[in-house]
């Protein structure tokens, strides 16, 4: 089996899982998985469809600009240039973007203060960082309209093989050295974004601080 079609298969295992959380509300969501280091290119999600179905256009290869390596009629995703962004500065394989109720509502609850960070849960060593009482932040950037813009303000906060990035009231974007990590960073963060909104709810009800 080809490199290409080994990638491929792996991406759209991935996108079967996200879509089994059902985390592509509305066609939203973008996906992207390296196929190539010199030159980079990789395969990213077609922009528009419904991630949640299985089909032979679900991905086009990109160069490392972010246009289509090869003739297609699909488009790739509109947000392809955050991807771009990650194959261009770090070494990852794999970057994941997904729109979720409780990433979108952590990423207003503490936009004004541009990071969120999380201390004293058992599933930051998901994330590789195994200290006792370990804190991790996420950034969390505003959401631009013009993508040049948004990819610009994202690659500022990209640092090293795995991250992760919150654009306010949007989403999550991901990466990892593969696709195994990306998708255990992108659960973690999301176990810890639910677990914290259901906390601060609780709280709020029982009026304990
Ligand atoms: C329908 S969600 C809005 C989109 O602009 C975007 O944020 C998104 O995640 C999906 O866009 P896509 O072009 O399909 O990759
Ligand atoms: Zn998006």
């Amino acid at each position: 089996m080809s490199i290409l079609v080994q990638r491929w298969n792996e991406l759209a295992d991935v996108k079967d899982e996200l879509a089994g959380r059902d985390w592509f509300f509305g066609t939203s969501g973008n996906l992207s998985i390296r196929v190539s280091h010199d030159p980079t290119t990789f395969l990213v999600t077609a922009s528009g469809k419904d991630k949640r179905k299985r089909t032979s256009e679900d991905f086009l290869l990109v160069d490392a600009n972010g246009n289509p390596a090869e003739e297609t009629i699909l488009r790739p995703s509109a947000e392809t240039l955050l991807h771009v962004k990650v194959y261009g500065k770090t070494n990852a394989g794999c970057s994941l973007h997904v729109h979720t109720i409780d990433n979108n509502l952590i990423s207003e609850l503490y936009g004004d203060k541009g990071e969120v960070t999380f201390k004293g849960q058992e599933i930051i060593k998901a994330l590789g960082i195994w200290e006792e009482d370990a804190e991790v932040s996420v950034p969390i950037i505003q959401n631009h309209a013009h993508i040049p813009t948004l990819a610009e303000t994202f690659d500022e906060h990209i640092q090293g093989d795995q991250g992760a990035v919150l654009i306010r009231n949007h989403g999550i974007t991901v990466w990892g050295r593969n696709a195994f990590e990306a998708k255990k960073v992108l659960e973690a963060y999301e176990f810890l974004f639910s677990y914290h909104v259901k906390l601060l709810t609780l709280k709020n009800q029982l009026q304990i601080s």
